[in-house]
């Protein structure tokens, strides 16, 4: 049970409002804010997210502000869940309003568009000073507001505050774990994003069970590659919010960028597929981000860039296919499962 640490979550799509629910059936105070005063009303008014989470029945308990300022002011911990390219401006936003012992967190899944900083990074440099936490693992929104069994992780360098933020949020059918590896927990949720776009795409071309399988094995190595070159600990992306969400994302058909991948695996356009989605599809960026990462510490991660490839239409889903199974063969693990890489 959580004690009665006040919580502000900004963005009230799907994600936002699953969480503010979570955290108010809970009975933490939370104020849910976000940019469309008009669907707050619509939303307080009949107490459903028509939009984002049609047919769920939010807690009475929810507090919805549409004013920033009032939103933030007073919360102990103010939790961000807009997409990756609205982040840095909602940490510039808040900045000038939150009081000087609100604690920072996010379950926002990417990097900084165009430079592929990590999110804490933004937060450090922007909020400096103020305990920061991470929430990610495999965890669809609808599951959780339909109050599905679930488990995520918490991560911060504070473990007090991951505590009492794991606290706010653990409930009796959503475990919510600690862990202080900020930039593993972080990696794994923006790279699972990517890789799911691969397995839809195989999926969409009816590859096979063997090729989706492969993807994600083969995936998960990249991501171990990636995170152990930026310093992630191996065991953060063999938990919830690498392996976890990877596999949850590669094999649901509720993931929005495993429905990109299976929409280019069927021949339909980008845009349209995108469109048709209607909701953030974080891997058309962050599959540039990793991309970026992976040149600047000199990896060759294949499926990711293949996967940024496909999405920018430099190749189609079958030349990128034909590309990955003509490279060299060679052991599975030349330099043992955690690296040195
Ligand atoms: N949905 C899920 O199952 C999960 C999502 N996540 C992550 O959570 C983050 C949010 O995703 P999710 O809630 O699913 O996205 P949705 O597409 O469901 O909703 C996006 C929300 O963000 C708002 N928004 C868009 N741009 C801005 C902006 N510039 N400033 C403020 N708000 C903005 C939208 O407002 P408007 O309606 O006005 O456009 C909408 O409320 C993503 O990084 C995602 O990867 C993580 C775990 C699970
Ligand atoms: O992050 C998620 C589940 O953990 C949601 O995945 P999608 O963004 O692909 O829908």
């Amino acid at each position: 049970m959580a004690d009665m640490s006040t919580l502000a979550v900004l963005g009230a799509g799907s994600w936002g409002t699953a969480l503010a629910a979570l955290a108010a059936r809970n009975r933490v105070p939370t104020k849910l804010w976000g940019r469309d005063a008009a669907a707050l009303a619509t939303m307080a008014q009949s107490r459903r997210n028509s939009r984002y989470l049609p047919d769920i029945e939010l807690p009475a308990e929810l507090d919805y502000q549409a004013d920033l300022a009032a939103a933030v002011r007073g919360a102990d911990t103010v939790l961000i869940v807009v997409p990756s390219h609205a982040f840095a401006s909602m940490l510039d936003e808040i900045a000038p309003l939150l009081g000087t012992d609100t604690n920072i967190a996010w379950a926002t899944k990417g990097f900084e568009p165009g430079t592929g900083r990590f999110l804490h990074e933004l937060v450090a440099e922007k909020l400096p000073g103020r305990a920061c936490a991470v929430v990610t693992g495999p965890s669809f929104a609808k599951e959780v507001a339909l109050g599905m069994p679930s488990a995520v992780t918490v991560h911060s360098d504070d473990e007090a505050f991951a505590q009492q933020l794991a606290s706010m949020l653990h409930a009796p059918n959503f475990r919510a774990y600690t862990g202080s590896d900020v930039l593993g927990a972080e990696l794994g949720g923006a790279m699972k994003n990517v890789l799911a776009v691969a397995t839809g795409v195989a999926d969409g071309m009816e590859l096979g069970l063997n090729a989706r399988a492969g993807l994600i094995t083969r995936g998960m190595n990249e991501m171990l590659r990636l995170g152990v070159a930026l310093g992630a600990r191996p065991e953060t992306l063999m938990g919830l919010s690498g392996l976890g969400d990877l596999v949850l994302t590669c094999t649901g058909d509720l993931s929005r960028n495993r429905r990109l991948g299976l929409a280019l695996g069927r021949g339909i356009a980008i845009d349209d597929a995108v469109r048709q989605i209607g909701q953030v599809v974080e891997s058309v960026v962050t599959a540039d981000e990793v991309a970026r990462l992976a040149h600047k510490h000199g990896l060759d991660l294949p499926i990711s860039q293949g996967v940024r490839a496909v999405l920018h239409g430099e190749v189609t889903p079958v030349e990128g296919l034909k590309a990955l199974m003509s490279r060299e063969q060679k052991p599975e693990y030349p330099q043992g499962l955690f690296g040195p890489f």
